[in-house]
């Protein structure tokens, strides 16, 4: 009994001490509601809102906090009685069951009454800065747009199941533990396979190359122009031969004159009919390079370097000499560059520094049907510099008939066509929707190498992880067919493509597979436009792809998988005639092909979050993007949101206008480093941990790679870390 009593005694001490400490731990509660009230960190579009705002509070109004806790003052003290009760409730239930206290009665189910259903709403009262509060308007663009014909159709449904050949790979590897990055199998079964022979963790430390703009690639080594051989294309005939067959080589004095007579010109051509190759050489032999340079933009990488390369050979020239090509992190320019292929993003940092673009005569935005982001700003910029230099020329070239829509834009100019095409390719539909895309492309790739003609093939995915498990069924499926034949069988060079690969494994598509050997590119759209990869003759299309689109609600871009336009269709079937006639596998049917599919891909602009694009803007002096000449205006709520995420940020102040940390944010850093990066990034250096913070910044950046040197000045800490080396992908 006194045992009992004893228990009881301190049983009802701890009570009292918990519920002090719970009062205490309320006491500071009351003083901070948010902890009570977490406020939302994305500008999520309140459904249910005591004032006219759209917008949740800015989280450091101090004023609307003590409101606030007055408002609900009495709500606080209520739910504080019912965690008391709550608590004390579980507190004996826990020492009934586990025998320390005896008791009559054991209450295994707490009441719930009545009040306890209620569902209590904080709304908060939002203040807005002035520029967000309804009445500015910034684009003429009201409803949001969905990046997809037919929500319901067979391609979108696939799209959004996704294949179920992908995820049992991803099973059986991971039970296998064995699931690694392609430069990471160099020496294993699956590396000797598909050829890779060394991995990234090799990179020298200490050779690491600083560039002028203070941009660092810690994988130096990994540069396009180092692994880029000599095409082995067409070797029956000589380049000037080749050059003469292409059906732009027909119409060459004609378009000169237009161009002569015009200011802007739209081009319009087949795939493969020379625009991307052969204008920049007309316009240099016509003279256009006296006053200035030409520039060539490419919405990828990729196809700006290829493209430098084949065009310095046609011109007999040393790459980065006459010929050259400037992409983030490499710049193979030189004082003698006449002809410059670069990315769109890169010209448009250059516009930053020289808005009149003085130093190119003639600006070619090749691919503009792909409509990039950056393209899209660029149209509006180059429009301007068009207005201002009389001197200047602009030609915007496109493989799709959307010419009107470009010529309209810079005011009814003219459109030039080439008529033709070089090679021929076959297209083949599927009969009936493939049901898993990824699985159907491994068949058919097996099915060409085993019975077709000679040929490479080039399959398109989604993404890395498709692209991986394809690599891997393919090569287990060649393992198979090995082992349960006698007859030889041609070997298989598997080839993976996509942007996340370091460069000199991205180059390996470009060489040639040993004698006997047939190759295999497994590429993203990043092998979609402009590139011409000798000796591919068969495309297999599975006709889906990942965009970027922008989620409002949540404030953030996601990569989603979409059926393809007909556009993208096109211009990956005109991958297989470039060097010979081709044949395409479309993995959809035609039926899907003419209802299921856009005639284009819905603009970048109006799909993705426009934060950069609004510190661009910005710094570009442009106050009211109203007045920025899109070709198709971005939707209100991706501006707005965009634009409270920025003033949130700090980088625009109460007015709308660029605070002195927003301009550092737009001139320090690469754009496709997210605005929220660049500002932690910067807070880093006042705080002092700038290294750790920029090593953060870098483990979870996209592509883990290092922006800006001026700001960090700590490379080699984390270059000689193998988890960072691994992460410079
Ligand atoms: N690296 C290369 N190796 C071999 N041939 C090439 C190479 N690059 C271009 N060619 C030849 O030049 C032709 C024209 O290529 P180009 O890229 O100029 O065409 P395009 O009209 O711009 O096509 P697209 O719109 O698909 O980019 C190709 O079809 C091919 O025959």
């Amino acid at each position: 009994m006194a045992d009992k009593d004893r228990r009881s005694k301190s049983m009802e001490s701890r009570r009292r001490k918990r519920t002090s400490s719970e009062e205490h731990s309320y006491a500071v509660a009351a003083s901070s509601p948010w902890d009570i009230v977490a406020p939302s960190p994305v500008p999520i579009r309140a459904s249910v809102s005591s004032s006219t705002s759209k917008y949740p509070a800015k989280n450091h109004n101090f004023n609307a906090k003590s409101n606030f806790i007055s408002e609900i003052g009495s709500r606080i003290d209520y739910s504080r009685t019912r965690k008391k009760i709550v608590g004390k409730n579980w507190e004996d239930h826990q020492l009934l069951r586990s025998g320390g206290f005896r008791g009559n009665k054991v209450e295994t189910e707490f009441d719930d009454d009545e009040e306890e259903q209620k569902v209590i709403l904080h709304v908060h009262d939002i203040k807005l800065p002035p520029f967000l509060d309804g009445r500015v308007v910034f684009t003429e663009q009201a409803e949001l747009i969905l990046p997809i014909k037919d929500a319901m159709s067979d391609m979108a449904v696939i799209s959004r199941k996704g294949s179920a050949l992908v995820r049992e790979i991803h099973e059986k590897q991971k039970r296998d533990k064995s699931r690694q990055r392609f430069w990471e199998l160099a020496g294993s079964k699956l590396g000797d396979i598909l050829g890779v022979e060394k991995s990234v963790d090799e990179t020298d430390a200490d050779t690491v190359v600083v560039g002028e703009d203070g941009e660092v690639d810690f994988k130096g080594k990994a540069r396009f122009s180092q692994h880029l051989s000599v095409g082995d294309f067409t070797k029956s005939k000589t380049i000037s031969q080749q050059r003469q067959n292409l059906p732009i080589f027909s119409v060459q004095d004609e378009l000169l004159q237009v161009v002569r007579e015009n200011q802007v010109v739209v081009i319009i051509g087949e795939t493969g009919s020379g625009k991307t190759t052969q204008l920049t050489q007309y316009f240099y032999e016509y003279g256009y390079t006296a006053n200035g340079i030409i520039g060539c933009t490419q919405p990828r990488r990729v196809a700006a370097m290829s493209v430098a390369k084949r065009v310095s050979e046609e011109m007999e020239s040393e790459l980065g000499d006459k010929v050259g090509y400037a992409i983030r992190f490499e710049d193979a320019t030189g004082p003698s560059t006449v002809i410059k292929y670069m990315t769109d993003g890169v010209l448009l940092r250059e516009t930053l520094k020289d808005p009149d673009l003085e130093k190119y005569s003639m600006i070619l935005m090749d691919e503009a049907h792909e409509r990039s982001l950056d393209t899209d700003v660029l149209f509006g910029i180059l429009k301007k510099v068009v207005a201002r230099r009389r001197d200047f020329k602009l030609i915007v070239t496109s493989a799709t008939l959307n010419g009107e829509k470009f010529s309209n834009f810079f005011g009814g100019v003219p459109i030039f066509n080439i008529p033709g095409r070089t090679f021929r390719v076959q297209i083949c539909h599927s009969k009936t929707p493939c049901e898993d895309y990824v699985e159907a492309a491994v068949k058919q790739a097996m099915t060409i190498h085993i019975a077709g003609a000679p040929g490479d093939i080039l399959i398109f995915l989604t993404g890395q992880d498709e692209i991986e498990a394809t690599c891997y069924a393919l090569s287990e499926r060649m393992e198979q067919l090995i082992s349960s034949t006698k007859q030889p069988v041609p070997k298989l060079l598997i080839l993976p493509i996509y942007s996340q690969l370091p460069a000199d494994l991205q180059a390996k598509i470009f060489h040639k597979a040993e004698d006997g050997a047939r190759k295999c590119i497994v590429a993203t759209n990043i092998a979609e436009t402009s590139l011409t990869i000798d000796g591919i003759f068969y495309v297999i299309d599975t006709g889906y792809g990942k965009m970027k689109v922008y989620n409002p609600h949540m404030g953030m871009d996601a990569l989603q998988v979409f059926p393809i336009s007909r556009a993208s269709a096109d211009q990956r079937a005109g991958r297989a005639g470039r060097t010979g006639p081709g044949t395409c596998y479309r993995l959809y049917t035609e039926s899907a092909y003419e209802n299921e599919m856009l005639q284009s891909p819905v603009p970048e602009i109006q799909r993705t979050n426009l934060g950069n694009v609004v510190l661009l803007l910005k710094s570009l002096k442009i106050q009211n993007l109203l007045d920025f000449d899109f070709m198709d205006p971005p939707p209100q709520d991706n501006i707005l949101n965009s634009m409270y995420q920025l003033w949130l940020l700090g980088a625009l102040n109460d007015v709308g206008d660029l605070t002195d940390l927003g301009r550092k944010m737009c001139l320090q850093f690469s754009f496709d480093l997210r605005i929220g990066k660049r500002k932690v990034m910067l807070l880093g250096k006042s705080f002092l941990c700038q290294n750790l913070i920029t090593l953060h910044c870098l483990m979870f950046t996209n592509n883990g790679k290092l922006m800006n040197t001026e700001e960090t000045g700590v490379m080699t800490i984390f270059y000689r870390s193998k988890v960072c080396t691994r992460l410079g992908r």
